[in-house]
């Protein structure tokens, strides 16, 4: 059994793989890591492989714990990865990204992919039939737009993204939600006919925190999967254990 570990800027997701299929999920908040890591290990105590992905800087501790009970793996440039890397500056790029567009070449097998995931920021990974991953685009994530309104000007309260939705904002409320939310589904949209244009027989994938609220609303309709780094990560670490 394997433990896949990707920790964002907002959540940390944790999760159990046994051939290949996930058996079980959680979602958390850095702070609850070494709760969470020792009541999944007790649920399962066949696990014996992990894999951490991580996109902040102070995770010593949680990287103890998992070498201390597991056969440990993470996911740095020294793994091997099942695609061609044409970043300029791969040793700058998120460890979050390189999980993605594994996961697209495993899914996606010789297909143009586009990958999305609306996080914290949001992510464009395009990785081309050859399996060369040649980079995207990073934006800020939804609840990012909102908090930027707020905290650099005097008057705009901070909002979360709800139901209602209105081209012309007739209110302040109704015009920042304009705003952030018909602004970022014009981006992916926008995006999206921009690689369409470029790249026939092109398959999109959309995932992250906020996949399944943008999903429904793009004009595009877009396959959405809240799991699909997760699997990147397992493909990564089978990938590397049989080498
Ligand atoms: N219950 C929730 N808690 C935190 N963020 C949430 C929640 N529901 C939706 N979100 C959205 O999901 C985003 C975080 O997505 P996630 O994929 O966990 O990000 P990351 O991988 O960067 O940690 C937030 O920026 C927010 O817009
Ligand atoms: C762009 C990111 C901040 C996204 O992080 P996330 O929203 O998934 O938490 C992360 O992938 C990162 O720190 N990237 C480094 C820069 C790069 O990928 O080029």
């Amino acid at each position: 059994m394997n433990l896949v570990v990707d920790i964002g800027n907002t959540s940390v997701k944790m999760a159990v793989f046994q051939n290949n299929s996930l058996l079980h999920k959680l979602i958390f908040p850095l702070s609850d890591f070494s709760n969470n890591f020792q009541k999944i290990k007790i649920q399962f105590p066949e696990i014996e492989t992990t894999i951490l992905s991580s996109v902040v800087k102070t995770i010593s501790k949680e990287k103890k714990l998992l070498q201390r009970d597991t056969y440990f793996f993470e996911l740095t440039q020294a793994l091997s990865l099942p695609f061609e890397n044409k970043y300029a500056t791969p040793a700058t790029l998120g460890k979050d990204r390189i999980a993605l567009v594994a996961a697209a070449v495993a899914k996606f097998p010789k297909k143009n992919t586009l990958v999305i995931d609306a996080g914290t920021c949001v992510t464009f990974d395009f990785k081309n039939d050859k399996e060369e991953y040649l980079g995207g685009a990073i934006s800020p994530g939804l609840e990012m737009r909102f908090k930027a309104l707020h905290n650099f000007t005097a008057n705009l309260p901070l909002l979360k993204p709800g139901e209602n939705l209105e081209l012309i904002g007739g209110s302040t409320e109704a015009s920042m939600t304009s705003g952030v939310v018909n602004g970022l589904l014009l981006e992916i949209d926008g995006t999206i006919a921009s690689y369409a244009t470029e790249y026939e027989d092109l398959t999109i994938i959309l995932t992250g925190g906020d996949a399944q609220f943008l999903s429904v609303r793009l004009k595009n309709s877009i396959f959405a999967n809240s799991n699909f780094l997760l699997e990147g990560l397992n493909y990564i670490l089978e990938f590397n254990k049989t080498q």
